[in-house]
């Protein structure tokens, strides 16, 4: 009895031990491998399946998009890894490598429980070239139920991956005698201006972030109501307080590229309307500085006003395609022709106050990490005696003197101060002290000295020094 259990337990002892012994031979050669393509050649005989092409090109030799969403999603899948060949490509980061399917290779899938795979099959086109083909193969028993939702899923996949790759662009207008590669040239666009670090009123700033969230929601509702999907903000405000930093800030928010238009190199108006067709859809077309356009229009080109209004919401600028952003900035609403003002037109009004010191303290906070100071109640006090600068000026002095908060704060105060006292001054003295430097005054001497040494040259002049106003900013619709 003794000695059965014993060769009993032997037995199993050598049974585990061979299994042990198999799988590691299995796994230290690649038969494992060997025997799961066996299994599956197996399965496949006991399947029926459904194959569904997505051509490279379509049938007047233009790119299927639909080919190129299928590729991205695939390139994203894990599976990819275990296909006999894939490329591999330096992604953008540094470090980053990007796995790409190869020619002939198949790649698996699983969506609501069903394995799916897709071969990357590479045809002849025509004598020269050669066109390749996804094909996706589904069982016949599982593609009623997984095959719509399945595209919908890769549909959504891929545009999300595009969206987060996607490289923003500035586009700039070229002058119209140099169109031999359409009228736009483009850089990426790296601007570093956001939301987070655009400086003003926190309530108006999740109005705007909001409502650009529900603009982009919000295509089936325009076309419900046979509208274009288009919205239209006007900026405006005095030099130097954030309207070019927030057209940045919107843009880097909606991943939108951008278009910005130099009227001063559009010869007329129907050189307008090209300029607004060659543009793409998913971008910001910005036309900055548009008072000082109108006011100085009549020297240098033929662009007209009612060439502007067709431009803002005329027939071309609704073919020209959907999902836009138009965005007008202006240093002076008065000095504006009232009919691009009118109700209507432009759909979001926002104005960009010059700096008060609840502005100040973000400010600081951004730009010094200072969240309170004993200078503060000083501060306070020039702003609330009427201290006319706007964040660019206050940024500068921060920039410059950013290893001494105390001097930083200092700079503030003087600037104000004599900010105020020049803007008192009428504005021809003022340009005076600048060419001559003779002149004895201390404070315009000293704000020469402060703008200079923050290179700030560019003093306000009397047009651009809008009202001191330091209501908060609004939002008008
Ligand atoms: N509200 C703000 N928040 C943070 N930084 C600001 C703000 N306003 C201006 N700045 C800083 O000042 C600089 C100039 O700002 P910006 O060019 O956006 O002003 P602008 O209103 O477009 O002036 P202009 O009317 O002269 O074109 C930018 O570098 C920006 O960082
Ligand atoms: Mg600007």
């Amino acid at each position: 009895m003794f000695s059965i259990i014993t060769s009993l337990f032997l037995l199993l002892v050598l049974i585990i031990f061979s299994f042990v012994l198999v799988r590691l031979f299995l796994y230290r050669t690649a038969l494992i491998y060997v025997l799961k393509k066996w299994l599956h050649w197996v399965e496949d005989r006991v399947h029926v399946y459904q194959f569904f092409k997505v051509p490279e090109l379509n049938e007047n030799s233009q790119e299927n998009q639909f080919y190129r969403k299928v590729f991205t999603y695939l390139n994203s899948l894990a599976s990819i890894e275990d296909s006999d060949f894939t490329n591999l490509f330096a992604g953008r980061k540094s470090n980053d490598i990007v796995l790409c399917l190869d020619d002939n290779q198949t790649v698996h899938d699983e969506f609501l429980g069903a394995r799916v795979s897709w071969k990357n099959e590479i045809g002849r086109g025509n004598e020269k070239s050669c066109t390749r083909t996804s094909v996706l193969r589904i069982k016949k028993k599982d593609k009623r139920r997984i095959l719509r939702p399945y595209l919908q899923h890769i549909h959504k996949v891929s545009d999300e991956i595009e969206q987060r790759r996607r490289e923003m662009r500035l586009f700039m207008n070229t002058h119209s005698d140099h169109h031999r590669n359409g009228r736009w040239i483009s850089v990426p666009f790296t601007h570093p201006s956001s939301f987070d670090t655009i400086v003003m009123d926190s309530d108006l700033k999740n109005k705007v972030k909001s409502d650009l969230e529900s603009f982009l929601k919000s295509k089936q509702y325009y076309h419900r109501l046979g509208r274009v999907w288009k919205r239209s903000f006007l900026l405006y405000g005095p030099s130097g307080t954030g309207k070019s930093s927030f057209v940045a800030a919107m843009a880097k928010f909606l991943c939108y590229d951008v278009f910005d238009v130099d009227l001063f190199r559009v010869t007329d108006d129907s050189d307008l309307k090209m300029l607004l067709l060659q543009t793409t859809s998913k971008s910001i077309i910005v036309i900055e500085d548009l008072d000082r356009f109108m006011a100085e229009k009549e020297k240098s080109t033929t662009v007209t006003l009612s060439g502007v209004l067709n431009f803002m919401d005329g027939l071309v600028s609704s073919c020209c395609g959907d999902e836009r952003v138009m965005v007008f900035t202006l240093n002076n609403k008065e000095q504006i022709d009232s009919s691009i003002l009118r109700p209507g037109r432009i759909d979001v009004h926002i104005h960009f106050p010059l700096c008060d010191f609840n502005s100040f303290k973000s400010l600081a906070n951004n730009y010094l990490g200072l969240k309170d100071h004993k200078l503060f109640p000083q501060v306070e006090e020039v702003f609330q005696g009427g201290a006319t600068l706007s964040a660019a000026e206050i940024g500068e002095i921060m920039i410059a003197n950013r290893n001494s908060p105390s001097r930083a704060l200092r700079s503030v105060i003087t600037a104000a101060r004599v900010g105020r006292r020049l803007s008192e001054s009428s504005a021809a003295e003022f340009s005076g002290e600048l060419g001559g430097g003779g002149n004895k005054d201390g404070g315009v001497l000293a704000i020469k000295e402060i703008r200079k040494l923050y290179g700030i040259l560019r003093l306000r002049s009397s047009n651009k020094i809008g009202p001191s106003d330091h209501e908060s900013t609004q939002i008008v619709k």
